[in-house]
């Protein structure tokens, strides 16, 4: 049987990155989508501002829409504290099994848990079923029209305080027009921009910042 795209990326990692080695793991990832195949992991240009801004949140709860390979799960837990935990939710179930081949060998799976299902399904579940109580930080890297609905849906959940933090990827490429309009008129969120570039790629994008503000 054919192998995947994104089995490839992981058998790349498994053979060349060191284990127990997040950094190392980024940097091999990003080696082989720039050299050899392109795939839509955040990359290490807007991946910087993606640290930049868990750094500045340091969540306890962090919640990630969009999985794939794992490579922002990757990024986003090598900055937790002690004791902090990353939620990362993915639909598709192919993705989700390399992500968590991705995340053992990078050695943060004691901060990680994997959630399979679709976002809408699983964030009205985060409460009672994974004990959360308000989440932090939220990475939004999932399908690009689900990022208006599940952003009105964490706010429905009570998931958000005063503070929380969400980033979103990809607001200019592929594009998410209707995010941006919702958050930026919405007197609940103060946003800022990040321009950047589409990973791996000279085409622009953009990521967005939105501090719930209760
Ligand atoms: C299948 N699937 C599972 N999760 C998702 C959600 N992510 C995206 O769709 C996504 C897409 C692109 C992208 C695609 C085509 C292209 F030509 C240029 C860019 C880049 C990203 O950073 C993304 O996050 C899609
Ligand atoms: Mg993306």
């Amino acid at each position: 049987m054919n192998q995947s795209k994104e089995q490839r990326i992981l058998n790349f990692v498994l053979q060349n990155a060191v284990r127990g080695d997040p950094c190392s793991v980024l940097d091999t990832i990003d080696k082989y989508c720039s050299q050899k195949e392109w795939a839509m992991n955040v990359g290490d240009e807007k991946g910087k501002i993606l640290d930049k801004t868990v750094e500045e949140a340091n969540p306890s709860v962090a919640l990630e829409l969009g999985t794939y390979c794992g490579y922002s799960a990757v990024r986003i837990s090598r900055l937790l504290k002690a004791g902090a935990r990353l939620l990362t939710v993915e639909f598709n179930p192919e993705f989700a099994a390399i992500a968590k081949q991705m995340i053992e060998f990078a050695g943060v799976q004691d901060k990680v848990k994997l959630l399979e299902g679709p976002s809408e399904e699983i964030i009205p579940q985060l409460k009672k079923k994974y004990e959360v109580d308000t989440l932090d930080f939220v990475f939004l890297d999932h399908w690009k029209d689900r990022y208006t609905p599940d952003t009105i849906l964490l706010q429905e959940c009570n998931l958000l305080r005063k503070g929380s933090v969400l980033l979103a990827d990809n607001v200019i490429f592929p594009g998410a027009p209707d995010f941006l309009n919702y958050v930026r008129k919405s007197p609940h969120f103060q946003c800022t921009n990040y321009p950047s570039h589409l990973e791996y790629m000279q085409v622009e994008d953009a990521m967005e910042k939105a501090v719930f503000l209760g």
